[in-house]
């Protein structure tokens, strides 16, 4: 099991008031599942993917990562299993605008300390793989909202994170670009990387092994499919 969480709540507070977000929620993820997770506005998916990517504390209930009680550790450990295995893929992209694409992927392997000559070749290889290769050194402003995801993921996936987790990351692109994209997520998972995808879109989540919907504060199972019949689904 690569990720495991069992009886999490998670509240806010909203004034003086506190409200359960999520309340003894379970999830449990195989290494290479691919995962969609949909449902209302507001029932609580980002902060669903912020527990699971490490960035938000919870009250109540435990994380394992491979074995290890994540909501035991402490916040370095945290942020060092963030660093080394966890990627995000959002709907605006949260690229630096100013930079060009090269510096917005350098900084994933700038901050594991690669040598530079190894991100230089690492940067290459992605954006080749990405067919983006030709924006290297184009500055993010210039960038369709197509290449722009493109970026998005190169710089997600180029520290070869176990686990992908994307948020609505074709909410922003037109049908053919949105296409393009999941292209890209099959290839990942057919590669063996973990996907937890937030969705509204059933074109996305159709092509996920696993579908749940958030609803009442809780995951509920919607639909599995094993991973041999969805590798031949994307050949057909
Ligand atoms: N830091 C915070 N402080 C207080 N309330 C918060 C905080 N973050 C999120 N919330 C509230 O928690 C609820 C769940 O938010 P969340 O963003 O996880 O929902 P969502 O399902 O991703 O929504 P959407 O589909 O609209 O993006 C919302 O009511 C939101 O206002």
């Amino acid at each position: 099991m690569l990720l495991e969480l069992s009886g999490i709540t998670k509240r806010f507070k909203n004034g003086s008031q506190y409200t359960n977000i999520l309340e003894k929620l379970d999830l449990r993820i195989h290494e290479g599942e691919s995962v969609a997770i949909k449902g209302k506005s507001g029932c609580g998916k980002t902060t669903l993917l912020n527990i699971l990517g490490g960035l938000l504390p919870f009250e109540e209930g435990e994380m394992f990562f491979n074995g290890t009680n994540i909501s035991k550790l402490t916040a370095n450990e945290i942020a060092e299993y963030r660093r080394k295995n966890v990627a995000f893929v959002t709907q605006n992209f949260h690229l630096l605008d100013d930079r060009n694409v090269f510096n917005n992927i350098a900084l994933p392997l700038q901050y594991l300390g690669m040598p530079k000559n190894q991100i230089k070749s690492e940067i290459e290889k992605t954006l080749y793989e990405l067919e983006i290769e030709h924006t290297i050194k184009r500055s993010i402003s210039t960038l369709s909202g197509g290449e722009r995801q493109r970026v998005a993921i190169a710089r997600a996936i180029i520290k070869k994170p176990s686990i992908l987790l994307a948020d609505e990351p074709t909410g922003s692109l037109d049908e053919e670009t949105e296409e393009s994209i999941l292209n890209i997520f099959d290839m990942l998972h057919q590669r063996g990387m973990t996907l937890v995808i937030v969705t509204h879109d059933d074109s996305v989540s159709s092509r996920c092994q696993n579908l749940y919907e958030l609803h009442h504060k809780k995951l509920a199972p919607l639909g599995h499919r094993s991973k041999t019949n969805y590798q031949r689904s994307i050949f057909i």
